[in-house]
Parts: C-alpha cells; structure tokens; sequence
C-alpha cells in the first residue's frame, strides 16, 4: 500500500466512524419519535380521534422543507423520509383503534 492509499483508508475509517455515531443518533431519535407517537395513538383511540391529521403534516412538511435547506439537506428527500415515518405513525395509529 502506499503513503496515499494508507491515508485514504485512514480519512475513510474517521468519516465511518461519524457516520456510524451519526446513524446511532438517528435510531435514538427515532425511537424517542415513536415512544411520543405510540402515546399519542392511545390517545386517539380512547378519544376516538382520526389517526391521520392531514394539516398538520402539512405544516410539518412545510417546517422540514424548509428545515432541510437551511441544513443542506434536499427539501425532497426530507419529506420523502417524513412521509415514510408518518405512514407508518398511521399504520400504529390504525392498530391501536381495531
Ligand atoms: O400529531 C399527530 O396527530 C400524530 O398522530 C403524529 C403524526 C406524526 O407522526 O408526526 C402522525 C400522524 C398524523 O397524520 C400527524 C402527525
């Protein structure tokens, strides 16, 4: 290996290690995220409320889309990935009330 290839491989092993610090704080996150939604689904059944709330995801959509620029992050893909974790959100939702 040369100089070159050794400190490439060192540049890749500090930016894997961010990154996997990174991914763990997005599964911390995530989990905090759904312990609120499991709790707000209860809430919805025993209060017989719709699991969906179309405007206010549209405000969150709006608030991350623009979230997303301010952090270099394309708007698309951030309501992508909201959409997908509210789908899911629902699909709870939904098992809580049947
Ligand atoms: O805020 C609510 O009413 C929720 O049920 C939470 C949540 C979300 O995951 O953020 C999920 C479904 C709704 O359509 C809107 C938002």
């Amino acid at each position: 290996m040369t100089d070159d290839t050794n400190r490439a491989a060192e540049v890749l092993k500090d930016h894997r290690a961010s990154i996997d610090r990174l991914d763990a704080i997005l599964v911390y996150t995530l989990g905090e995220r759904f312990k609120h939604t499991q709790a707000v689904g209860r809430l919805k059944a025993e209060h017989a409320l719709p699991p969906s709330d179309p405007t206010r995801e549209a405000t969150q959509i709006a608030r991350l889309t623009n979230l997303a620029d301010q952090a270099d992050l394309d708007p698309e893909f951030a309501k992508k990935f909201l959409n997908f974790i509210i789908q899911e959100v629902i699909h709870h939702h939904e098992q809580h009330q049947s």
